[in-house]
């Protein structure tokens, strides 16, 4: 109990369920309560059909640890218990005993299908959120340009940080997969990671899928998503 005046006691991190970085009960519904509401944000834009998409928060590193939305739900009516605590694989933490923690934290039972991809991108690129959705111009541009979409002299761009002129820029294309261990070794190898002459690209289409962006928080994820797709929509109404 807190001494009188000292304010409430910080909700406990324990370590041995949650990873050595500080994720407590509080930061991961905290986490559930954010990726609930963009969720819904997408599901409203019609990318996220039926229960098609899913969401990341990365909460701690060495180990890594990820809030991932449930599987299976319609993304348009999350609620902050619709996550689960995953590690570096896209699996379910367990704690020292193999007990997994959904009952005394009322969390979902069920990971993303897609858990392993969002926490292989999470780990490679350092993004703070992963969001993926089934958005309609990211697939025909997959479909167009299985090899990867070119962008260039579009202003657009700059929200992903490059230049509105003078740059070629690709989103980058992999085949779709069902197992989460190849598409993560397939974004491997088309992922460019940020250097001091090139800029990282934060987006990925998975064809005859959806796409998959990331930031370094949720905000600036959703701003990559959206200015991916629009810049995809661009390039198919110019060719
Ligand atoms: C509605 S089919 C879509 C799924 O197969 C999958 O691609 C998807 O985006 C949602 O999977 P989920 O396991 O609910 O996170
Ligand atoms: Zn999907």
């Amino acid at each position: 109990m807190s001494a009188p005046g000292a304010g409430p006691s910080p909700a406990p991190a324990v370590a041995n369920v949650f990873g050595d970085g500080g994720v407590t009960a509080e930061s991961l519904i905290s986490a559930g309560t954010a990726l609930a509401a963009e969720s819904a944000r997408f599901a409203g834009l019609g990318w996220m059909p039926g229960t098609a998409g899913n969401l990341s928060v990365t909460l701690a590193r060495d180990p890594l640890r990820a809030a991932v939305t449930a599987s299976g739900l319609d993304k348009g009516e999350l609620t902050a218990t619709d996550i689960v605590l995953v590690d570096e694989s896209g699996d379910w933490v367990t704690d020292a005993d193999g007990r997994r923690l959904t009952a005394e934290l009322g969390l979902a039972t069920r990971p993303s299908a897609e858990a392993g991809l969002h926490a292989h991108i999470a780990a490679v690129t350092g993004a703070g959120a992963v969001i993926h959705v089934h958005a309609l111009a990211a697939v025909r541009a997959g479909a167009a340009w299985p090899e990867g979409v070119l962008l260039h002299d579009l202003e657009m761009l700059k929200g992903i940080g490059h230049s509105a002129h003078g740059e070629e820029v690709v989103i980058p294309v992999v085949q779709n997969h069902q197992d989460m261990r190849v598409l993560g070794d397939d974004f491997e190898r088309v992922y460019i990671p940020r250097t001091a002459s090139v800029a990282e690209v934060p987006a990925l289409i998975v064809a005859s899928h959806g796409i998959y962006a990331w930031g370094a928080d949720l905000r600036q994820a959703r701003w990559h998503l959206e200015l991916v797709e629009a810049l995809l929509q661009i390039r198919l109404s110019t060719r």
